[in-house]
């Protein structure tokens, strides 16, 4: 499955990668693909992908490349099995909880969500291990 993500300093990147591996440690596979590298069509034909991007804004998804992608993948993500994550630093996860509902809303099975407090460590490590497995 894909593990598609967008980062702008490495944090998100690196979750990506610890997914990646932690997919394949549950016996799937996975391809982790930079966001500029996938369009929404892509995925609509995925029954279940992994999705990350980091808290920009004011708790807000990166206006110029993330926030498009999603407000296009809402209309073909109805009834698939999606993971979120991704990495912040001084606030409390809004970012997240928004897209978790905005993902919701248009029908989307979300499995869980990670969010990491800047770079990731062996606890989100940990965290994403159960997010794969429910992927998987
Ligand atoms: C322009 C900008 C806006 C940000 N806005 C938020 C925010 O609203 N809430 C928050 O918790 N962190 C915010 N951050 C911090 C980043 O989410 C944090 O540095 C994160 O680790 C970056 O991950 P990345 O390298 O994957 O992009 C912001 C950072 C930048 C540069």
């Amino acid at each position: 499955m894909k593990v598609v993500y967008w980062s702008s300093t490495g944090n998100t990147e690196r979750m990506a990668e610890m997914l990646g591996e932690e997919i394949k440690n549950a016996g799937g596979e996975a391809e982790v693909c930079e966001l500029s590298t996938v369009s929404p069509a892509d995925l609509a034909g995925e029954d279940s992908f992994a999705l990350g991007a980091s808290a920009m804004g004011d708790e807000e998804l990166d206006e110029g490349e993330v926030e498009p992608f999603v407000e296009e993948l809402e209309k073909s993500v109805s009834g698939k099995k999606v993971a979120l994550f991704g990495s912040y630093d001084w606030g409390d996860g809004e970012w997240m909880r928004k897209w978790e509902e905005r993902m919701k809303e248009a029908g989307a099975e979300v499995v869980g969500t990670v969010i990491a407090n800047n770079e990731p460590g062996d606890e989100d490590q940990a965290n994403l291990a159960e997010l794969a497995k429910k992927l998987v």
